[in-house]
């Protein structure tokens, strides 16, 4: 159908059908945004221009490149470079450190499947495997967490010692910038710039180290990711230089998200989108490795506190309306998928 509805037809004056094939590129559907303005917290033209441009972005497309950043291109290169050395380990070593109840450590091939995509019906692992970190807990947090869902202690691979410091200074960089849009959003939806800042005051990271196999450029066989939605508020990718991220767009067309240097790629998650009663899109996107070689990509979710109960604001609604869902905890919501999504949560290991 796609082929139909994106190419011109015109019939010649030998009653031949020709086709005009229309290279859909669109140039314009992920734009790329200058986040320096939100740096500077202070209200100024430039700033609500940039706040304004990203409100209306994530409003349509749901994704959007951010440059102007200022995380040091050697920090993301250097976290790349030590998160391969990571997977050139072997095998053995890496389940050594296999994902503990607290979801933390190596996630092999086949134990994640999108099974509450609400884009595909998906019940094929994703052709990838990762390392998963999520925010370190100093000793008293985890004692004063313990038994609580995702507070638990991160698993470190010895035979890396230095992805330690890489990563953790990574996720402070990342929540910061991440608490910089946190605050734009607000202002773009007419809100207090402060006004989801109490809901992150323990925010839930993840920083997930994937590794996509090389695989045949035409492969019919196993997709990297399948067609999803990220969960949370917020997420922030880096990827290397090989492709393959794909992007829905509101007709239906996969468009591609190729790197840019020195930018992130940004999207809205669900509980986002849920918190702002639809108004901010989350946008399906997909993984197809076709670059013949490894893809390593580095997705940063920055998520609320685990308590945060995600209402829609009163504001956000026209006289009349009623919220589109229910308040859910965050905690609860988030549970609920990562059950479902990953098998080693599942008593029977399926
Ligand atoms: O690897 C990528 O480029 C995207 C990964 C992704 O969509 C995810 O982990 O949710
Ligand atoms: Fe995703």
């Amino acid at each position: 159908m796609s082929f139909f509805r994106n190419n011109l037809f015109i019939v010649t004056n030998n009653h031949r059908l020709r086709v005009i094939v229309q290279q859909k590129t669109h140039p314009q559907e992920i734009p790329v945004i200058d986040v320096g303005p939100l740096r500077d917290h202070t209200p100024s033209d430039t700033r609500a221009a940039a706040v304004s441009q990203l409100g209306q972005t994530l409003e349509t497309v749901g994704f959007a490149y951010l440059s102007g950043h200022g995380i040091p291109a050697e920090l993301v290169d250097g976290l790349r470079e030590t998160a391969i050395r990571f997977h050139d380990l072997p095998e053995i070593t890496k389940n050594g450190i296999r994902i503990n109840t607290a979801h933390r450590g190596f996630i092999p091939y086949s134990s994640s499947t999108l099974k509450t995509s609400t884009v595909d019906n998906v019940s094929k692992p994703n052709l990838s495997d990762s390392l998963m970190i999520m925010h370190e807990l100093s000793e008293m947090e985890l004692r004063e967490r313990a038994g609580q869902p995702l507070q638990g202690r991160n698993q470190w691979p010895a035979d890396v010692p230095e992805l330690r410091e890489m990563a953790l200074r990574y996720m402070t960089e990342l929540s910061r910038l991440g608490r910089d849009i946190t605050i734009a959003l607000a202002e773009a939806l007419g809100l207090l710039p402060t006004w989801f800042l109490p809901h992150f005051d323990c925010p839930t990271l993840f920083l997930r180290l994937l590794h996509y196999p090389e695989q045949e450029r035409d492969s019919q066989h196993g997709i990297g990711a399948a067609p999803h939605t990220d969960y949370g508020f917020i997420t922030i990718l880096a990827q290397d230089d090989s492709g393959g991220l794909e992007v829905r767009s509101k007709d239906g067309t996969w468009i591609a998200a190729p790197p840019i240097p020195d930018t992130f790629v940004m999207n809205v998650g669900d509980i986002l989108s849920r918190w702002s009663n639809g108004r901010f899109a989350s946008t399906p996107h997909r993984v197809i490795n076709r670059s013949g070689r490894r893809r390593f990509s580095q997705p940063f979710f920055f998520d609320p506190s685990m308590q945060s109960v995600i209402e829609c604001p009163s504001s956000l609604l026209h006289a009349g309306d009623t919220p589109l869902h229910p308040p859910v905890c965050w905690g609860d919501y988030l549970m609920e998928r990562l059950n479902r999504n990953y098998t080693y949560r599942q008593a029977d290991g399926k």
